[in-house]
């Protein structure tokens, strides 16, 4: 990650490359992990159908990385980020922290690794209690833990709220008098209070002002370098991790279809539902103002995840599928250095299905490109305001306009509903206290 890419000019597109720890040691190994939520009905309550929320991913994230993982509404990011974290049991597949497998691992086994692995959750409003203070949220993990930091909890509370940049006076004020900027800062020090070694945020800034989002990822970016962490951002756009990560996955449907270093994904994405996302991502430029940029409206619903499409669970939005995208299931498969794409006719590289060039009819009708002017300008950071002010309003509509048109096509996912009154989990799993009810799924 890196502080200062959000204030260059981007006019080439794509942000100087992190220093990446390439080769570096592998913290978080994940195979073929599969998380089926099951649908029963009746009076004796039989599974009827499952909802495939993540059906067989594979990925390592390296100490030191920042992973950013990627794709529309429902294709099942949170759901993978909540297996990894051990806050929800996975149904299929192999997860491996610093080379032991956690998979089986349940509360009293995972305990000793809650310490390790963090979670910092999207809803700065519904992730604090409200009835406690700031002081006894941010030590909970403390108390959790029985761990009686140097020098009293009160004083590395303290510590921590000056570490994310608020005030020590803090401690004894409540999380309705603080912006949805400070709240997630307060989510950030709960998280980081036992010093984690991976920590996995969900969308940690969807729910902020634009320009708070900034602060938010900069800070996270300051903490990574100043604590030596490990991250797994979620988000469901590439405009918040494009700056951040040093390698993301793109999922769709449950699936990892592309997986990359950063650079490489901005420059030449190859999978075209990669590129379909890439192009809703405004490049904020004032070197280009005017200038013109295409764009890939997808059309149609994303397939419900109960009974996904055969084969390539993309064919039925994607403009280049044949047949054998019907059919068969394309592995993923590494076609370029440090890049695996899940693709039967991927941009930028070498056809996998030369022979097959027919275009299914679905395809034909797949898309529309449209032709922007570019947007031009980055929002200017705002100042936080003080606890006692008025919180600022969720308006993150610059930045994500054009991505919030692609996920209005959106709707049709079925099991949607089975978020509804989901409780929002704590990676502090033993104390749900600290954490409120949900609404923003
Ligand atoms: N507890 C649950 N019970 C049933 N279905 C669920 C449950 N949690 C998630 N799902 C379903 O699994 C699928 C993947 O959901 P998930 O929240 O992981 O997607 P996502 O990519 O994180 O989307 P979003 O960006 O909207 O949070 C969705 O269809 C969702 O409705």
């Amino acid at each position: 990650m890196s502080v200062t890419k959000k204030a260059e000019p981007q006019a080439a597109a794509v942000p100087a490359q992190a220093t990446s720890p390439e080769n570096g040691e592998v913290l978080l190994r994940v195979e073929g992990l599969v998380k089926h939520f099951p649908i029963k009905k009746g009076i004796l309550q039989r599974q009827v159908a499952a909802v495939k929320a993540v059906d067989g991913i594979d990925f390592e994230v390296r100490k030191g990385e920042t992973l950013g993982v990627v794709g529309e509404s429902g294709c099942g990011k949170s759901t993978m980020g909540r297996v990894i974290t051990k806050l929800i049991e996975p149904t299929g597949g192999k997860i491996e922290f610093e080379g032991q497998d956690i998979t089986k691992l349940g509360t009293r086994g995972m305990r000793p690794l809650r310490r390790d692995i963090q979670m910092i959750f999207q809803d700065p409003y519904g992730s604090l209690n409200p009835r406690h203070t700031i002081g006894s949220i941010v030590s909970a993990p403390f108390r959790l833990q029985g761990v009686e930091p140097e020098g009293g909890v009160k004083k590395e509370v303290q510590r921590l709220l000056e570490l994310v940049g608020l005030s020590p006076e803090h401690f004894n004020r409540y999380p309705h008098e603080f912006s949805g900027g400070q709240r997630q800062r307060i989510g950030i020090a709960r998280a980081l209070a036992l010093k984690p070694k991976l920590v996995v945020a969900d969308e940690p800034v969807s729910a902020l002002d634009v320009s708070i989002q900034a602060q938010v990822v900069n800070l996270m970016d300051d903490l990574q370098s100043e604590l030596g962490l490990t991250y797994v951002i979620i988000a469901h756009d590439l405009s918040v991790v494009r700056h951040v990560s040093d390698r993301i996955a793109v999922m769709y449907l449950g699936k990892i279809v592309e997986l990359a270093d950063r650079t490489s994904l901005y420059e030449a994405p190859m999978h075209p539902y990669t590129k379909a996302l890439m192009s809703a991502v405004p490049v904020p430029d004032p070197t280009r103002r005017g200038a013109k940029s295409e764009r890939i409206l997808l059309k149609g619903d994303v397939p419900s995840p109960i009974s996904p499409p055969s084969g390539c669970r993309f064919h039925t939005r994607c403009w280049k599928a044949t047949e054998i995208c019907k059919t068969s299931e394309p592995p993923l498969l590494q076609l370029a250095p440090g890049r695996q794409v899940a693709c039967h006719h991927p941009e930028n590289a070498e056809d996998q299905a030369p022979d097959d060039t027919t275009l299914l009819a679905v395809a034909k009708e797949a898309i529309e490109v449209v032709t922007l002017a570019r947007t031009d300008t980055e929002p200017e950071p705002a100042t936080e305001s003080e606890p006692d002010s008025e919180p600022e309003t969720s308006d993150v509509a610059d930045v994500t306009d054009a991505a919030d048109e692609t996920d209005a096509a959106d709707s049709g996912d079925a099991a949607d509903s089975g978020d509804e009154s989901e409780v929002q989990p704590s990676a502090d799993a033993d104390e749900p206290d600290d954490v409120q009810e949900s609404t923003d799924k």
